[in-house]
Order: C-alpha cells, then sequence, then structure tokens
C-alpha cells in the first residue's frame, strides 16, 4: 500500500467534450504541505472536490493511503473561503461536529475539542456563537472543524481569501503552526514530519503558495493539467521576513510569470 496522496490519470468533464481537468498525475508524501495556483477557471476547486470526494472523476482516480476515494470521509478535512460555520451551534458544538457524527463519546469529544480550540487561539470563545466573531476567528474555528478527526489530508480552498492583508498574514502564520502541531490521526508511532497532515491548499495568491508550500503545482487551463511542480526550498520554520528576501521574490515572479503565460494562453484560446 502506498502512503499518501496519488491523483492518478484524473480527468472531469462537466460538459461531454470539454475536460476541466485532464490527465492530471501528482502524488503528495504523508505530512507534505503542497500548494496549487493557476488562473482563473483552471480547476482547483474541481480538483481540491475531486480529491474531496464530493465530486466523482470522468476518468483516472484519487487514491490516499492506497485506497481509491469514492466519497467524502473523516480522513480529508475541507476548508472552503467562506467559514460555512453552523450558526446555532456555539463555536465548541461545531468543532465537535464530525465527532458527534463519528459518535465518539462525549468527554472524549469535549477533551479534543478542548484541545483543539487552545491550539487556535479561541478557547475563551467556546460558547460564543459563530456571528459574534470575526472573519479570522470563523476561519480559525472552520480549521479546528476540519481538523477534529484528526483527518489525513487537510484540503484547503483559497481559506484566506476574504480575510483583510493583516489577518490573511496572521493566518499563514497560523496554519504553518498548526499544520507543524497538529498530528493526524494514522501513523499513531510515527514522529516529526510523516505524523503531519498533508496539507493540499488551493489559491489564487502566488506570494501565499511561494510562502507556505513546500512545493507548488502551477495548473494550465483548458484543460487543467499540471504544468509546473516547483520544489519550494525556503528555510524552516518560515517567518513573514522570509517574505523580503531576494530568494523569496526571486521564486515569486517566477510562479507569477508561469501563471500569467497560462492565463494568456487561455485568453488568446478564448478570443477569436
Ligand atoms: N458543477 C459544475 N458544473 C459545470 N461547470 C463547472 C462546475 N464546477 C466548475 N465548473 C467549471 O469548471 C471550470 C473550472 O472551475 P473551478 O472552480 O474548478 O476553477 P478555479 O481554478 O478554482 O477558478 P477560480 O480561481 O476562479 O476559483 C470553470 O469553467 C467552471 O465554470
Amino acid at each position: 500500500m502506498t502512503a499518501g496522496l496519488r491523483v492518478e490519470a484524473l480527468g472531469k468533464e462537466f460538459v461531454p467534450g470539454r475536460p476541466v481537468l485532464q490527465d492530471v498525475d501528482v502524488s503528495v508524501a504523508p505530512g507534505e504541505f503542497v500548494c496549487v495556483v493557476g488562473a482563473s477557471g483552471s480547476g482547483k476547486s474541481t480538483l481540491l472536490c475531486l480529491i474531496a470526494g464530493l465530486s466523482r472523476p470522468s476518468t483516472g482516480r484519487v487514491l490516499l493511503d492506497g485506497h481509491e476515494v469514492l466519497g467524502p470521509g473523516p480522513d480529508r478535512g475541507l476548508v472552503f473561503q467562506t467559514a460555512s460555520l453552523f450558526p446555532w451551534r456555539d463555536v465548541a458544538r461545531n468543532v465537535a461536529f464530525g465527532l458527534e457524527a463519528l459518535g465518539v463519546p462525549r468527554a472524549a469529544r469535549q477533551e479534543r475539542v478542548r484541545w483543539l480550540l487552545d491550539e487556535v487561539g479561541l478557547a475563551h470563545l467556546a460558547g460564543a456563537l459563530p456571528g459574534r466573531l470575526s472573519g479570522g476567528q470563523q476561519q480559525r474555528v472552520s480549521i479546528a472543524r476540519a481538523l477534529a478527526c484528526a483527518p489525513r489530508v487537510l484540503l484547503l480552498d483559497e481559506p484566506f481569501g476574504a480575510l483583510d492583508v493583516q489577518t490573511k498574514e496572521d493566518m499563514q502564520l497560523f496554519i504553518r503552526q498548526v499544520w507543524q502541531d497538529v498530528p493526524s490521526a494514522a501513523d499513531g508511532a510515527a514522529t516529526g514530519p510523516a505524523r503531519r497532515s498533508t496539507v493540499v491548499m488551493v489559491t489564487h495568491d502566488v506570494e501565499e503558495a511561494v510562502f507556505l508550500g513546500q512545493r507548488v503545482l502551477v495548473l494550465s487551463s483548458d484543460p487543467g493539467r499540471i504544468s509546473q511542480d516547483i520544489a519550494i526550498d525556503l528555510p524552516e520554520p518560515r517567518s513573514l521576513e522570509v517574505k523580503r528576501t531576494p530568494e523569496f521574490l526571486k521564486i515569486k515572479a517566477a510562479v507569477e510569470d508561469l501563471v500569467r503565460a497560462e492565463h494568456r494562453a487561455h485568453q488568446a484560446r478564448l478570443s477569436p
């Protein structure tokens, strides 16, 4: 059995004969943090939905630890751009949702929720309803909820896209910290990076992708394919200062050029 996430010859058509994704092949090792960038409409969210099991591929398959993904499951936690919390459930009960669905006993549930809320810095808001929270706080709750069942893979679809610049940077540091601190369920005996959740994050923000990702995948359009798979060899752990280094700026510019080239090629194909 192969550990990690494997996307094999994946294709998706919503309209027959017009594939949004075609022949997407990629492997993500356990504990790896991978970002996906690409022009608008290149199929980034579609790829994430297929990995999540929210949508079925037209061709190919997704394997998680050797098992084909056939639908959503607690081994994959999902966070979208807007928090989509249950407005009638307080913060703690939002985080507890997946654990309740799995039938985790109350005491174990409460302990896990308390630990997660501490980890995301929101223990003091456990009893608050989501409507009282800021956008950044709501996304922290969403992330805690996605992590509650200790998923093997955390799937993030533009999770910070709706936040202001300052909050966004706080959240970037936060998600990196969470990735380092919160272990995934399986591999109980493992230590270090192998115990971390695998993260696949879609973003249109190249700076964010280069700052967060150990790898950045660039998706081409018409149809969406992985056109580049770039290892980001920046020092770890990452701090915001790295964004001002020549090395970072150079990688960012190169990835921006690739995305721009894909976008222009897409526009050219659309114009008569
Ligand atoms: N359920 C659907 N039915 C029909 N077409 C769809 C559906 N979902 C996505 N598409 C189409 O698939 C293409 C890719 O959409 P997707 O949302 O995956 O792109 P994206 O790269 O995430 O875009 P953006 O960066 O703008 O969010 C688009 O042309 C979109 O219209």
